[in-house]
């Protein structure tokens, strides 16, 4: 009986190291949502997670942010399968926004007419080449973002591949201006992981972020994904067992052969 309890014990502290959940303070979004059936991690577990993959499983950033790319373009091609349709891509510095790059081309693929907006380039091979992929394939990359009215006027999908698990605090300069731009924008948004300008796990407690109408999250949902309401599709199957067990992780199946699932409330 005693040693019933005590790994429910541990089964509980460790599982509430993810599920930190004790602020729901939260911007626009008024209800916490979320499915049951899957787990939601926090910052530093996403962190925690991401490292487990590229130490302990060796797999290399690029391989994981091309499925990533490759996922994000069909989440956004099954909601919005209209074509041609134009898609702007804004990118963050981080991964999130190589992120975008691959799914630039993934898209361009699938028969969208895509444009890049990268306004703070990280100077790393991972990136250039991503960048140097697009330019020989004529996706252009603007030098300024367009107004709202512009955008809503040229464009039918935004896709925010600006921050994901690594945002922290208050957003900087240039992405303060990029977001406040796309905030008045109508066209509808798909977000990679995370919806950029959202606390991790909190939402969007700041009103600073954006809005998005699609959620694809990576490998698990974040804790601020119980706050979308939107159609939320998982991607990047790539999970090991062993790991998801050792982070006490819970994920729904894949259908088939597919690379994204939608995760319904
Ligand atoms: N294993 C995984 O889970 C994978 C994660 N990937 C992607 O990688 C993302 C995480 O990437 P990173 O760790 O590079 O981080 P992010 O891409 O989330 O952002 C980090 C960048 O944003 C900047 N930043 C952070 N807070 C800011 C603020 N308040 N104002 C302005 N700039 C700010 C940082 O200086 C840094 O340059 C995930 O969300 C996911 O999209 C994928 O690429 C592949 C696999
Ligand atoms: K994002």
């Amino acid at each position: 009986m005693s040693v019933w309890v005590g790994s429910r014990l541990l089964r509980f502290l460790s599982s509430s190291r993810y599920f930190s959940l004790s602020t729901l303070k939260q911007g626009h979004r008024s209800m916490a949502t979320g499915a049951s059936n899957v787990t939601y991690l926090g910052q530093e577990a996403a962190q925690q997670f991401d490292n487990a993959l590229f130490y302990d499983y060796e797999y290399s950033i690029d391989q994981l942010m091309e499925i990533a790319g490759l996922c994000c373009a069909q989440a956004l091609a099954k909601v919005y399968p209209k074509k041609p349709s134009k898609v702007l891509i804004v990118c963050g510095p981080g991964n999130n926004g190589g992120d975008g790059l691959a799914a630039a081309r993934h898209l361009l693929s699938f028969g969208y007419n895509v444009n890049i907006f990268y306004p703070k380039r990280t100077n790393k091979p991972i990136y250039n080449i991503l960048v140097t992929q697009c330019t020989k394939l004529s996706i252009p990359f603007l030098t300024e973002l367009p107004s709202p009215e512009d955008i809503n006027a040229q464009y039918s999908i935004l896709l925010d591949a600006i921050f994901g698990f690594s945002f922290k605090g208050s957003v900087r300069s240039p992405f303060d201006h990029v977001l406040s731009v796309l905030q008045k924008c109508q066209v509808p948004i798909c977000s990679v992981d995370v919806p950029s300008g959202w606390d991790v796990e909190k939402g969007d407690v700041t009103g600073s972020g954006l809005n998005p109408d699609v959620l694809i999250s990576l490998t698990c949902p974040k804790i601020c994904a119980r706050y979308f309401t939107g159609r939320h599709f998982l991607g990047l199957r790539v999970v090991p067992p062993e790991l998801a067990q050792r982070f006490n992780v819970k994920l729904p199946s894949y259908p088939g052969t597919d690379q994204i699932t939608e995760i319904l409330p």
